[in-house]
């Protein structure tokens, strides 16, 4: 398969990128959508009471060698078994979902830009910029509706170490974006830009014909 496209969307944690692949994917048709989570190294002995004893805000918390080896056959055309994450018991789950090759993949996550070599893959890099306060209201709900974890236990994360991750390892990624997206998925006039431009291309060569 040819022209197989790799757009990578970074930003901190509850910025919104994962709202705007849900709204993109209610326009664009087919992508491969990879979240960076799934590919967390497993911390199994992390629970609400010890949640800072394994930092999941360092680049080197994400199993980045199998990340380049999945993106890099996707963008060969050959399909990969994606790992998923189980985010209540933090660790990878036994089942993984088949991928087959598609004209676009959507990456998405936190340290999206980190690694040189992943990031060498990337045809369209976007960063979604959303203020901290914003975010640590979004995570909060999020992780204790979602996640299983309790007020204080993100509360203490928050300050020990997503806060500190996102300036040290986050913020700085910013300066790779191609474009800056304030306030992510209800952006609408920032959505209205690039949902043409992926439709196209991740239309099939037989939609191109
Ligand atoms: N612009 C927005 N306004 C209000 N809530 C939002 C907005 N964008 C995202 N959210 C909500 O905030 C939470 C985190 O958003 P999400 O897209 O999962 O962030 P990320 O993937 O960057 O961590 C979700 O519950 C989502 O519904
Ligand atoms: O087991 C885990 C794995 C990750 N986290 C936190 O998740 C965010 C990244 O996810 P977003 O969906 O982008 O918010 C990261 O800041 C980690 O701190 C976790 O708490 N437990």
């Amino acid at each position: 398969m040819e022209d197989i496209r790799v757009i990578a969307i970074g930003g901190g944690s509850g910025s919104g990128k994962t709202t705007i692949v849900r709204k993109i994917s209610e326009i664009v048709p087919d992508f491969n959508f990879i979240p960076q989570d799934n590919y967390y190294k497993s911390a199994e002995y992390i629970n609400n009471s010890n949640i800072t004893a394994f930092n999941f805000d360092h680049p080197e918390a994400f199993d980045n060698d199998l990340l380049y080896e999945h993106l890099l056959a996707l963008k060969s055309g050959k399909s990969i078994e994606m790992p998923q994450y189980d985010f209540v018991h933090h660790r990878r789950k036994e089942e993984t979902v088949p991928l087959e090759p598609k004209h676009l993949i959507i990456f998405e996550g936190i340290m999206v830009f980190s690694d040189a070599k992943i990031r060498s893959l990337f045809d369209l890099k976007l960063f979604v910029d959303t203020p901290d306060d914003i975010r640590f209201i979004r995570r909060l709900e999020r992780d204790v509706k979602e996640r299983g974890r309790t007020v204080d236990s993100v509360i203490n994360q928050y300050l020990e170490v997503v806060r500190p991750g996102h300036y040290e390892f986050i913020e700085p990624t910013k300066l790779y974006a191609d474009l800056i997206i304030p306030e992510g998925g209800f952006n609408d006039n920032a959505l209205r830009v690039l949902i043409p431009f992926m439709k196209e291309i991740s239309r099939t060569e037989e939609e191109k014909r």
